[in-house]
């Protein structure tokens, strides 16, 4: 049952930081109690809120990308042409079906609508494994000001783990939108490969592209102030490549990389949002790149959304590829070895695009 405004006594910052990150109730807790005003961790310098003269809605859009003719050389062409000036990009007509999209949808739903004592079980205190975590904004510890989100992160390490560890109410259906969903992400990585002279993905091309998959169900309850805050801050997915199903409430905003503004992107029923990561910019010495993006808070809709983060094995050295700079061009960043570039990530709190300089020369 949510909590009422009679058990949660609010007087005390530090009583919210108890009620939403230590005890599990989340933001979504913090807003079924009906609380009025944002508290003051939520709200972010004035620079970090997405202030509308900042955001295009008109004039720029990322491409939307048809991908029913998969041999069709227009629809590799628009992907790498989309990954180099965008780093962003939509796909309709995917292949992976709807129903997959819309169980996925609702398996959220209902993993956030569980009790706190049952989402609790999932914390990073709880959790019988660091494979699966609930929690809330992005990294608490790290953060100045918190974000307005909260996560389930489930890293893919087998059927079995996955059966054992994932709960009940959302494991199937997640597993079943990671498994149907890499027969495109197969696809895209070849388009990409071959634009950067992969001739093949053989097993250690799929390692390096895609030999570790996490999976995040995140959920933005309704804000009470959603201009003093943020869903997600600005920040570069650390992945190769990013798969993302939003539902029909919008609020992600992606930092163009030819005029700076933030340009919505709208939802477009069935399609997937795509994006490349730090580790793709990387493996491809900075010919594509990876975007800053950020998640407006709502003040009147709950929203979802659940990324596919298509990444290197831990292990995996990430370094400019060879038949990259095999014609002589200089390379800009260094072999780091992915799981080191991962924590560095996770250890601090969004800061736009400062990961990458982690791997810089
Ligand atoms: C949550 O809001 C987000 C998330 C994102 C994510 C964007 C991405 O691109 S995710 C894809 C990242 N790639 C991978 O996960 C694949 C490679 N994985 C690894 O190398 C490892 O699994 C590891 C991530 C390095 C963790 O290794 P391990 O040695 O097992 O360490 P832990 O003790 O589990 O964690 C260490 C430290 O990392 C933080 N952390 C770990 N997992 C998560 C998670 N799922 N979500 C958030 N933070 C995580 C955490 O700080 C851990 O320290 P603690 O002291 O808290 O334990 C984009 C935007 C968002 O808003
Ligand atoms: O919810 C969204 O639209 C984007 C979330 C995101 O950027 C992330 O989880 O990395
Ligand atoms: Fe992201």
């Amino acid at each position: 049952m949510a909590p009422t405004l009679s058990t949660a006594n609010f007087a005390d910052p530090a009583e919210v930081t108890e009620f939403v990150v230590n005890k599990g109730n989340g933001v979504k807790g913090l807003s079924e109690t009906g609380i009025k005003a944002l508290p003051d961790q939520y709200i972010q310098p004035f620079e970090e809120r997405l202030i509308n003269k900042f955001v295009n809605e008109t004039d720029e859009a990322i491409p939307v990308i048809d991908m029913s003719d998969p041999n069709g050389n227009k629809v590799a062409e628009a992907i790498c042409d989309a990954a180099e000036k965008w780093g962003f990009f939509q796909v309709i007509n995917h292949g992976v079906p709807l129903d997959v999209l819309d169980n996925v949808k609702a398996a959220t739903h209902r993993f956030f609508n569980l009790p706190v004592e049952e989402k609790s079980r999932f914390t990073k205190e709880n959790s019988l494994t660091t494979n699966v975590r609930f929690g809330t904004s992005f990294s608490p510890r790290a953060e100045k000001a918190l974000e307005w989100k909260d996560y389930l992160s489930l890293f893919f390490v087998s059927e079995a783990e996955a059966e054992q560890f994932w709960p009940d109410v959302c494991k199937n259906e997640a597993l079943e939108y990671m498994n149907k969903s890499k027969t495109m992400v197969r696809k895209l990585l070849e388009y990409l490969g071959k634009n950067l002279n992969v001739k093949e993905l053989d097993e250690t091309k799929e390692s390096l592209f895609m030999g570790s998959i996490r999976v995040n169900l995140n959920y933005y309850p309704i804000c009470p102030n959603p201009d003093l805050t943020v869903g997600v801050g600005r920040h570069s997915d650390v992945s190769s490549l990013t798969i993302l199903l939003q539902d029909q409430i919008g609020g992600l905003h992606v930092r163009s990389l030819s005029s700076g503004n933030w340009v919505h992107v709208p939802p477009v029923p069935g399609s997937f949002v795509i994006n490349i990561g730090d580790a793709m910019q990387i493996l491809s010495n900075g010919r594509y790149k990876s975007v800053e993006h950020r998640v407006l808070a709502n003040g009147s809709n709950n929203r979802i959304s659940v990324p596919i983060f298509v990444n290197p094995k831990p292990e995996s050295v990430i370094g400019p590829l060879p038949e990259v700079i095999a014609n002589g061009e200089e390379p800009i960043y260094k072999d780091v070895v992915y799981s080191d570039y991962v924590r560095y990530f996770f250890k601090k709190a969004h800061d736009g695009k400062k990961t990458v300089d982690f791997a810089k020369i």
